[in-house]
């Protein structure tokens, strides 16, 4: 689909890149020549993703084990980067979601959410557009939404609410950034199978209707999908686009903000939220 070497030159980081889609990312760019870093909690996930990552061709690969919730070990972070030479992209693509009743999330839970996708996002972003901005060299930040950021989406709140924010920050530092040829975009993502987002929000009993049905193409994503647009968007041939957030969901947005995927829920009895709060559902 891409021509050889499409990302030579460039340097990445992923977060959340050792496992789900971030991981996925990672190797698509990694084959069409990028450098890769990867951070993420599990140094296991990172050390084996990071020799997938050579195998698919990267001419280096950083894995830094780092909790994006703690704004210091990022600054630690994109230091060490730094220190080896530039990135030129950054993907937000680390995430925490679970689904639950709104009224009875605890602080820490919102946090705990919010605390990943927004707080950690915005860090992220930070830490690299400063250095930027310093250095005068350009870059790309794509940060992984989803429709909630728009339509909203029941019973994953605190996600909701943080995926709105990340957007707002892609369309604000669109502008603000712009002159410095920094480029800010997003996707949205609709039903990419992954361990944590299957793991977090099907629970035992949720699935009223099957996934693919609800999907007008009548099928879930293949991450190959997702993983070449996210490529196409941090190459320089998407270099006159900024601000925009690309949806790829085979329609399922248009069906009515991903509302079918919540209907189990309504009916949801308390031992089935205290399962799926315990996740074993
Ligand atoms: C299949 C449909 C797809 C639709 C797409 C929707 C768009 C978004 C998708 C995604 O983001 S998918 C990615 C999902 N992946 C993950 O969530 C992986 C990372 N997740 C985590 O690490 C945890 O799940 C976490 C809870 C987000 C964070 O873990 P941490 O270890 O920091 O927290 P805990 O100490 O376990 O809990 C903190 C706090 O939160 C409460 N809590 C945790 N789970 C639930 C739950 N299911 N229901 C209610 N409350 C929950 C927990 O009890 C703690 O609160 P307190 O009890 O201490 O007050
Ligand atoms: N899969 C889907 O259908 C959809 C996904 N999305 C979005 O796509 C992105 C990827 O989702 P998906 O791959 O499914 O999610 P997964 O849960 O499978 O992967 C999440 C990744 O983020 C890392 N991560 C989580 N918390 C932290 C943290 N505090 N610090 C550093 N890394 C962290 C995890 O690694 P570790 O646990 O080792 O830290 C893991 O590698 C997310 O932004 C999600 O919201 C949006 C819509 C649909």
């Amino acid at each position: 689909m891409f021509r050889d070497g499409l990302m030579s030159g460039k340097k990445v980081l992923v977060t959340g890149g050792g496992s789900g889609l971030g991981r996925s990312f990672a190797l698509r760019q990694a084959e069409l020549g990028a450098e890769i870093v990867i951070c993420g909690r599990r140094q296991a996930v990172l050390d084996e993703t990071a020799q997938d990552l050579l195998r698919a061709g990267a001419p280096s690969v950083d894995i830094f084990s780092c909790d994006i919730r703690d704004a210091a070990a990022i600054d630690e972070m994109f230091d060490a980067i730094w220190a080896k030479g530039p990135l030129t992209g950054l993907i937000n693509n680390a995430a925490g979601n679970f689904v639950a009743r709104t009224e009875r999330l605890s602080p820490k839970a919102m946090d705990a959410v919010l605390n990943i996708v927004l707080h950690g996002s915005l860090y992220c972003t930070t830490a690299a557009g400063r250095r930027w901005i310093e250095g005068g060299q350009p870059g790309t930040v794509l940060s992984v939404v989803s429709s909630a950021a728009t339509s909203g989406r029941a019973f994953t709140v605190p996600s909701a609410a943080a995926k709105a924010g990340v957007l707002a920050m892609t369309k604000s530092l669109a502008v603000e950034w712009g002159p410095y040829n920094i480029r800010t975009v997003a996707v949205a993502p609709g039903l990419f199978p992954t361990e944590g987002a299957w793991g977090n929000l099907r629970p035992d009993g949720s699935d009223k209707i099957p996934q693919a049905m609800e999907v007008p193409l009548r099928r879930l994503g293949d991450h190959s999908e997702i993983a070449n647009l996210v490529a196409y968007l941090m190459s320089d041939e998407a270099g006159y686009i900024s601000g925009e957030c690309v949806t790829i969901d085979g329609g399922r947005d248009l069906l009515g903000g991903g509302g079918s995927g919540i209907l189990g829920f309504f009916d949801f009895t308390d031992a089935q939220w205290e399962t799926a709060r315990k996740g074993k559902g």
